[in-house]
């Protein structure tokens, strides 16, 4: 083993002789005390009033990497230099002054160098006049060193937090804040000092949004989840509302127990904006603004698939009657202004919950959850209605009109496919029957005819 390998604290293998000690006055010439401190493990010094060594013991021999000769009768400032004495130099003094004090030291002398913790205590007396004082060492080298690791990387820890684009709020088993980064600070409102001691959840969130929050939370504390992520509204101090998405990390203990809830926060009101901006577009029809055809089959299919035993969906096939004469007499453009009107008039007439799609040319299909066939009726009367007033041509006095047909989930089909069918038949026979109005599917779902309906 190298020497620098060795431990500096233990006697080397072959250990330097005992050294003659001058038995000068004071504990150290009483022998008892005198065999205690050389039984002691670690490096002992007696510094006379003039500060030169006078009594160590063997650890201090192999500690100070001299011989019992350098080392009696030295000052400290001879035996290791300007620097180990300016840094030992308070302690003496102290020590002198009959007080006991240490100091932490990296010992230079040793190779590679080592912390220690030196202890000053000073001896007293007959009288109690201080006659000396004593010097123990302590190898503290491996928690000194640990503590500075973690020093350093908390503090990169807590240089990182800050910086990060995401907030990072800390809040303990009571759901107490206890860490609100700046960050947290720049992206929510709320200052840190405004934040710190407060609960965590008694800003920002949303009244609606609170107890399910709450329940979250909880069960990240009881340990029933370790991790969740988010996306929600948070109201920010200016009161302005934005979307966040939030991660939250139950920290444990040793134990294993739930101390505390770290969690990350991100704006991101602009993704929700643009994500719903491009929805919008890719689900409208460019020139009516109602639904692609697209977009109002997903809501079919999944209107009936959610749809209960009990709830009713009609669905309204409508075809404009005559268009092709408007396109042909009146130009495309004032065919297409009268598209936009007879569709802005549907949509007006319908529910916030009802959907209205356009799946072709001049056809558009509407969705609507209704408690009965007379209500899905009255909307198809209604519908036909809008259309004739919409429809008008003012310049020309030229008048679009619409022919309906009507059919209802599960009166009628079940399908999504089976009800759009439904509806068209049942729209084509409003056309032979002359147009301009509505008429209700008469084919009952297993395929049998059921008594034609005639507005
Ligand atoms: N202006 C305009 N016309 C369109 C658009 N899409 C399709 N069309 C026209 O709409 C007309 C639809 O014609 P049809 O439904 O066959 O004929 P119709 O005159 O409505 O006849 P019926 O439905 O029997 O009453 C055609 O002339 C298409 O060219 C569009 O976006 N804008």
């Amino acid at each position: 083993m190298s020497s620098s390998m060795s431990d500096p604290f233990q006697p080397e293998p072959n250990p330097a002789p005992m050294p003659e000690v001058e038995l000068l006055p004071g504990l150290a010439a009483v022998p008892e005390v005198r065999s205690l401190l050389e039984a002691v493990d670690l490096p002992i010094g007696r510094w006379d009033a003039d500060g030169r060594l006078t009594f160590f013991n063997p650890p201090y021999v192999s500690w100070a990497r001299r011989n019992p000769d350098q080392l009696r009768g030295r000052t400290l400032k001879e035996l290791y230099g300007d620097e180990a004495w300016a840094a030992a130099q308070p302690a003496f003094e102290r020590g002198f002054a009959g007080q006991q004090a240490d100091y932490l030291r990296l010992l230079r002398h040793l190779d590679p160098p080592r912390w220690a913790r030196i202890q000053v205590f000073p001896e007293r007396g007959m009288g109690g006049r201080i006659e000396a004082i004593y010097t123990i060492a302590h190898d503290v080298h491996d928690d000194v060193t640990a503590a500075m690791a973690l020093k350093r990387s908390n503090w990169l820890l807590e240089q990182a937090l800050d910086n990060l684009p995401w907030g990072v709020i800390e809040s303990n088993a009571e759901l107490i804040v206890t860490r609100w980064s700046r960050s947290a600070e720049a992206i929510l409102g709320y200052s840190e000092a405004e934040r710190l001691g407060t609960h965590r959840l008694a800003m920002g969130v949303p009244e609606e949004e609170r107890a399910r929050t709450l329940a979250v939370y909880e069960r990240l504390l009881r340990g029933e989840i370790d991790n969740w992520v988010e996306q929600a509204q948070y109201i920010r101090k200016d009161r302005r509302r934005i979307w966040v998405e939030w991660t939250l990390s139950a920290l444990r203990d040793e134990e294993g127990r739930v101390v505390s809830l770290l969690t990350f926060v991100r704006d991101i009101t602009h993704q929700i904006d643009t994500h719903a901006r491009l929805l919008h577009r890719a689900e409208r029809d460019a020139l009516t603004g109602v639904l692609t055809r697209r977009a109002i089959m997903e809501r079919l299919d999944t209107a009936l698939a959610r749809r209960t035993r009990d709830d009713m969906l009609a669905l309204c096939f409508i075809d404009l009657d005559g268009f092709k004469q408007i396109n042909d007499r009146l130009g495309h453009v004032r065919g297409d202004r009268l598209l936009v009107q007879v569709a802005h008039a549907m949509q007006d007439v319908l529910r916030r919950d009802d959907a209205i799609g356009r799946i072709g040319g001049d056809e558009f299909v509407a969705l609507s959850a209704v408690a009965d066939l007379s209500a899905a009726q009255s909307l198809a009367a209604k519908l036909v209605e809008v259309c004739a007033a919409a429809g008008y041509d003012l310049l020309s006095g030229m008048r679009v009109t619409a022919s309906i047909g009507v059919a209802a989930a599960p009166t009628h089909a079940r399908s999504s496919f089976e009800l759009l069918q439904r509806a068209d038949d049942a729209m084509y026979v409003a056309k032979q029957q002359g147009k301009n109005r509505w008429n209700l599917c008469h084919r009952h779902i297993g395929g049998a005819d059921l008594a034609p309906h005639h507005p």
